[in-house]
C-alpha cells in the first residue's frame, strides 16, 4: 500500500506541490493527470524516493527515505520521463541491470534469468532488437525498453512519467493493457502520470488531478473526470460522454481561442 500524506515541495520558496495526499491499495493502478507545470514529475519524483520527502509518502507503513539503496532497488521501478543514456550497452544489457538488486557481485545470468528477460523483451514486442545498441533504438522503443527492464526488476511499485508519450496507438493500449494485467496479477502498486485523459478512464483505477501544485481532485474517473474539473485544469472546453456497457467514460475536448496568445501572435505581427 502506498500512503502519500500531506506532500509538498517547494523551491526557491516556490511552493511546487501543496498539501498532496491519498493512497493506493496493492493491485491497482492510480493516473496523475495535469497541464504543463501542474507539479506530476515533482510528485513522482517523490514517490520514487528521488526528491526529498521526509515523512510524506509511506511505502507498506514506512517511510520511503528509511528504505536502504538494496530495498528501494528491489521494491520500486521507476521509468522517467527523458532518458539522457550515456550507454553504449545494447538494449539486452540494459534490461539485464533490472537484475542487479537481486544477484550477488559479479555474478553470471542465470538461464532463468535469461529466460525472465527473453519474456519481458517478447511482452514489449522488442525481441527482435535486443542487440540493438540502446541509443539508436527509436524513442518508443526506448521507453518499451525501460518498461521491461522494470519488469525484470520485479519490482512491488513502478512509477512511470509519461510512460506512453513516444508510443504509437497500438502500443499505448498494449502496454497500458500489460501494466493493468501486471498490477492485478502481482498485486503491484503503479503510479504514472498521462497526458491522454482517454486512456487513463480506461486503464486507471483512481485518478488524481492536479493543478497549480494542488490536488484538484482525485477518486474514481467518473468522479474527476468530469467537465467542470477538466476546464477549471486544462483551461479548455470539452465534453464529456459517460460510460457505457461497452466503453469506457470518453472525454472530447473542443477547438478554442486562448486570449493571452492570440494577444502575443498579435503584438509580434506573427499572423
Ligand atoms: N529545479 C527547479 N527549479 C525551479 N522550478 C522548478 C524546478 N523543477 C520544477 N520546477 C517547476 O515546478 C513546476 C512543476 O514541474 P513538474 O515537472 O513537476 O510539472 P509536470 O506537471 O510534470 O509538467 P509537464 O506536464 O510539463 O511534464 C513547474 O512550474 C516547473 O517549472
Amino acid at each position: 500500500m502506498l500512503d502519500v500524506k500531506h506532500a509538498a515541495f517547494q523551491i526557491n520558496n516556490k511552493h511546487i506541490l501543496k498539501d498532496v495526499s491519498f493512497n493506493l491499495p496493492t493491485g491497482q493502478i492510480l493516473g496523475v493527470l495535469g497541464a504543463n507545470g501542474a507539479g506530476k514529475t515533482t510528485l513522482l519524483k517523490m514517490i520514487a524516493g528521488q526528491r526529498a520527502s521526509k515523512d510524506m509518502i509511506y511505502w507498506h507503513g514506512r517511510p520511503i527515505e528509511s528504505l536502504s539503496h538494496n530495498e528501494k532497488a528491489k521494491q520500486i521501478a521507476v521509468v522517467n520521463q527523458f532518458n539522457h543514456n550515456v550507454f553504449s550497452l545494447d538494449l539486452e544489457q540494459i534490461i539485464s541491470m533490472g537484475l542487479l538488486p537481486h544477484q550477488r557481485l559479479f555474478s553470471r545470468v542465470s538461464a532463468q534469468q535469461k529466460h525472465t528477460i527473453a519474456d519481458a523483451l517478447a511482452k514489449v514486442g522488442l525481441l527482435a532488437q535486443r542487440k540493438q545498441a540502446f541509443h539508436t533504438l527509436s524513442g518508443g522503443e526506448q521507453q518499451r525498453g525501460l518498461l521491461a527492464r522494470a519488469l525484470v526488476q520485479r519490482a512491488h511499485l513502478i512509477v512511470l512519467d509519461e510512460p506512453i508519450n513516444h508510443l504509437d496507438v497500438f502500443y499505448q493500449h498494449q502496454i497500458l493493457h500489460l501494466l493493468k494485467q501486471l498490477a492485478t496479477a502481482r498485486g503491484l502498486c503503479v503510479v504514472m502520470s498521462l497526458h491522454d485523459v482517454n486512456l487513463a478512464a480506461n486503464y486507471c483505477d483512481t485518478l488524481c488531478l492536479l493543478n497549480e501544485g494542488q490536488m484538484l481532485a482525485q477518486g474514481a474517473p467518473q468522479d474527476v473526470l468530469t467537465e467542470t474539473l477538466l476546464q477549471s485544469a486544462f483551461k479548455t472546453p470539452c465534453k464529456v460522454f459517460p460510460a457505457s456497457q461497452q466503453h469506457a467514460l470518453r472525454v472530447e475536448f473542443l477547438p478554442h481561442s486562448a486570449p493571452h496568445i492570440d494577444a502575443q501572435f498579435g503584438q509580434d505581427n506573427l499572423i
